[in-house]
């Protein structure tokens, strides 16, 4: 029947219709299970929050929150929690879409989630900013929990956030619920080696990648786009390993220079300031990034950045997906046309869940693990992962994020098939 819902017909480039593009990709290749392909075009559940609170003023501002959980076939609902003023119903769904595919691409026992605040924290004092988080954690209480759906950082949130989250969680169920999030402090039960996890699988699948293509990382070209936690973790692993990062771009601006820059100069300074005004390298043109001669591309900021015409021009021989959805459907054809090899966020960004997955197992059991063996472990995961998806994209001559999604989904799909339909 057709739906008249808006977000089943969207633009091919928004983050759900290159979610929904990417699933009809993979459809020949599910067999039996592709009779099952619209549980992956649906959420399973989105809930709509309002989230009030009285800002230091006193007046009273209003923010809407979602959670969304696209599919629990596998397990709880896993996926972080943005803040950003551009966050919308349909961006959170395609977030959520993507865990689900991620958690199963590396086979930890998760469906997907994703949650988000359409706000602009950097308006919002320190006093504010936990007011909205504890109310919007109060209002998706009614669907997340550590056997639920257990959120996460993502963009503008970090371990500060998932504490107030715990707490508001703990004390409206009088327990002490550490399970409830992950990416937490560590005295709250956080896990060693969680804030550097996601950018650190980028950097295991980068080197993986850069071994079957032949290219030494050693003075490897880096260009990084976005440097939070994602990008500027990535771009330290890769420096440490012999790259050269020559250039990063946020949203002050764009910094060059093609000696490599200095990390531990540009990462406090972009902390403090934004990428902006480092003096270590040449301010060049926010779009000018996109022509760089460079080996390796790591977006690491929002959806949607390579486009089509940016990837007309794009230099470099290999793209790391830190971002959820940088690259829309037509760009992902064009590069593949022009031989750049593509390691889709759906893969290359899951050490992040995978810590948390840790983390969570940790919590559970009260026991916690040296950061040695985390990191160990991590590695382990995403390399025997993305070996199994480089075989599939060999066998049938397709991408890595055809094939990430073609093992994904069949773990999925087979799990819903199993759990049946009937309650
Ligand atoms: N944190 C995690 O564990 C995970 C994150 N991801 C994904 O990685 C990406 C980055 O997340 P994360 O590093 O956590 O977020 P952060 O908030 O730490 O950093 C985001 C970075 O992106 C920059 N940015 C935002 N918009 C633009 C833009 N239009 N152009 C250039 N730069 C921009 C920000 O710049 P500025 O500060 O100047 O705004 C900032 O440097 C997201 O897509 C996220 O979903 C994926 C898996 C896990
Ligand atoms: O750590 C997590 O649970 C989720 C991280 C996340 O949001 C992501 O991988 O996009």
């Amino acid at each position: 029947m057709k739906s008249n819902l808006s977000y089943v017909h969207p633009n091919v480039t928004s983050p759900w219709g290159t979610y929904l593009s990417q699933v009809d990709r993979v459809l020949p290749y599910l067999g039996h299970l592709a009779r099952w392909s619209e549980t992956l075009k649906r959420p399973k559940r989105a809930l709509i929050v309002d989230v009030p609170i009285e800002m230091d003023d006193g007046r009273i501002a209003h923010f809407e929150g979602y959670r969304v959980q696209h599919n629990l076939s596998r397990g709880p609902g896993k996926g972080g929690v943005r803040f950003h003023p551009d966050v919308t119903l349909e961006e959170v769904m395609a977030l959520s879409a993507w865990m689900t595919v991620k958690c199963a691409a590396v086979n930890l026992p998760y469906g997907g989630a994703k949650g988000g605040i359409r706000v602009d924290p950097k308006l919002l004092s320190q006093k504010e900013l936990e007011k909205v988080t504890r109310r919007y954690t109060s209002e998706i209480g009614v669907i997340i929990g550590p056997q639920q759906d257990i959120p996460a950082p993502d963009v503008n949130t970090n371990a500060q956030v998932m504490a107030w989250m715990m707490d508001t969680y703990s004390m409206n169920t009088g327990t002490t619920s550490t399970g409830v999030v992950t990416g937490k402090p560590i005295h709250l039960g956080g896990s060693l080696g969680r804030v550097k996890a996601t950018g650190r699988g980028v950097f295991v699948t980068g080197r993986e990648a850069a071994r079957r293509l032949g290219m030494d990382l050693q003075g490897a070209r880096v260009a990084v786009q976005g440097f939070g936690n994602v990008g500027s973790i990535a771009a330290e692993l890769l420096a440490e390993a012999g790259a050269r990062i020559v250039a990063v771009q946020d949203h002050t601006g764009t910094i060059y220079n093609p000696q490599g820059l200095d990390l531990a100069q540009l990462i406090p300074h972009a902390r403090q300031n934004g990428v902006a005004g480092f003096r270590g390298g040449e301010r060049i043109g926010d779009e000018d990034f996109w022509d760089l001669k460079t080996d390796i591309l790591i977006p690491a900021a929002l959806e949607g950045q390579i486009t089509a015409a940016r990837a007309q021009r794009i230099q470099a021989r290999l793209v790391l997906e830190g971002a959820n959805g940088p690259t829309v459907p037509e760009a992902d054809d064009i590069l593949a046309s022009r031989g750049v090899l593509v390691v889709p966020d759906v893969i290359c960004n899951a050490g992040g869940v995978t810590v948390s997955y840790f983390e969570w197992v940790q919590d559970f059991s009260s026991f916690f693990w040296d950061e040695d063996e985390i990191n160990q472990r991590l590695d382990r995961i995403m390399v025997n992962a993305l070996n199994q998806i480089w075989d599939t994209s060999d066998k049938h001559r397709i991408t890595l994020r055809t094939a990430t999604f073609a093992v994904a989904c069949e773990r999925i799909l087979t799990a819903r098939e199993e759990r049946g339909l009937y309650p």
